[in-house]
């Protein structure tokens, strides 16, 4: 009796744990799990199969070498996340998807932290925003600005699929991910575990489709390809979040993302009807963002 009231204890406390997280489960996971527990054990074993994916999905994030400087921005008018990025020893760093407007505080960061700007890298052409590396360049004139050759616009380097950028002893591995814009880019550091998807794949969304090149069935393959095939335990930073999330993982967005879960005609269909209403800034950005973001730049005393 006793051994039968601890049982039914030990099963009621996990399915208290388990039945919040089981909410964000997919059917698909619990499944599974399902596969491996015999069809009379009671339900609160599934719940505990499923606390401990859901545990296992989580603990097995990397944690940052301790030479390795990372800082998330963010620019609240176009809720654009810039990522900088810097070797601690060497101090050389480089900043991802920097916005016009918020150069200065950028530029201050990097004085202060006494680091020196190597790179300022696009994942693409952006249209809701004018690009910060051409005001960062005068501001710090070492800076190198970057994009890639597809998407068509003026830098001083040009990436093409799989090219490596260094910073210090540190690396990211440029992947070509185009489906938003032709020229995406989905910037890998492999040794940290992270990735900067740009607009390619957001948290629980992805960019659009329905204008610049956008093709949804090419932003489909790029996601399933390039960014779905890195292992589930890299952590994912967008270009944008508009609900103040901060960040995601390849194994949640294989698992949650609403459209990127769906087979390719669900997602195409699902993209031909979000009838977003397009960037405030999308008739200045683009001709701007096309010059590297120097256009009306403030001048510099
Ligand atoms: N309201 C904003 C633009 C919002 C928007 O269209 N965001 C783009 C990325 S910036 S081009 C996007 O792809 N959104 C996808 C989505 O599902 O929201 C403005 O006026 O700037």
């Amino acid at each position: 009796m006793k051994l039968l009231v601890s049982v039914l204890r030990r099963a009621s406390a996990a399915a208290a744990i388990a039945v919040p997280c089981q909410k964000f489960l997919s059917r698909a996971i619990v499944n599974s799990a399902a596969r491996y527990i015999k069809p009379t054990t009671s339900s609160s074993f599934h719940q505990s199969v499923v606390l401990a994916q859901c545990v296992k999905m989580l603990d097995q994030r990397k944690t940052f070498s301790p030479d390795f400087f990372f800082r998330q921005l963010f620019d609240e008018q176009s809720h654009t996340y810039s990522y900088l990025l810097a070797d601690i020893t060497t101090k050389e760093a480089v900043l991802i998807d920097p916005v016009l407007e918020q150069a200065k505080r950028d530029a201050k960061l990097i004085e202060e932290l006494g680091f020196s700007l190597k790179y300022a890298l696009n994942t693409h052409m952006h249209a809701d925003h004018i690009t910060g590396t051409g005001y960062l360049k005068q501001l710090l004139p070492s800076t190198v600005s970057v994009i890639s050759r597809s998407s068509g616009a003026k830098a001083d380097k040009h990436l093409a699929d799989n090219e490596t950028i260094a910073f210090g002893r540190h690396e990211l591995r440029a992947l070509s991910t185009p489906g938003h814009t032709n020229g995406c880019m989905t910037f890998v550091v492999e040794e940290q575990g992270i990735a900067f998807t740009g607009d390619t794949l957001l948290i629980r969304g992805c960019g659009r489709t329905d204008f610049q090149e956008g093709d949804s069935r090419t932003l489909y393959r790029s996601v399933h390809e390039r960014i779905f095939t890195l292992p589930e335990n890299y952590r994912l930073f967008p270009a944008h979040d508009y609900k103040g999330n901060l960040e995601t993982t390849v194994a949640e967005e294989k698992r949650y993302n609403p459209r990127l879960t769906k087979d390719i005609e669900a997602f195409v269909e699902i993209m031909n009807n979000l009838n977003l209403p397009y960037p405030k800034m999308i008739d200045k950005a683009v001709p701007a963002n096309r010059e590297c973001g120097l256009y009306d730049i403030p001048k510099e005393n």
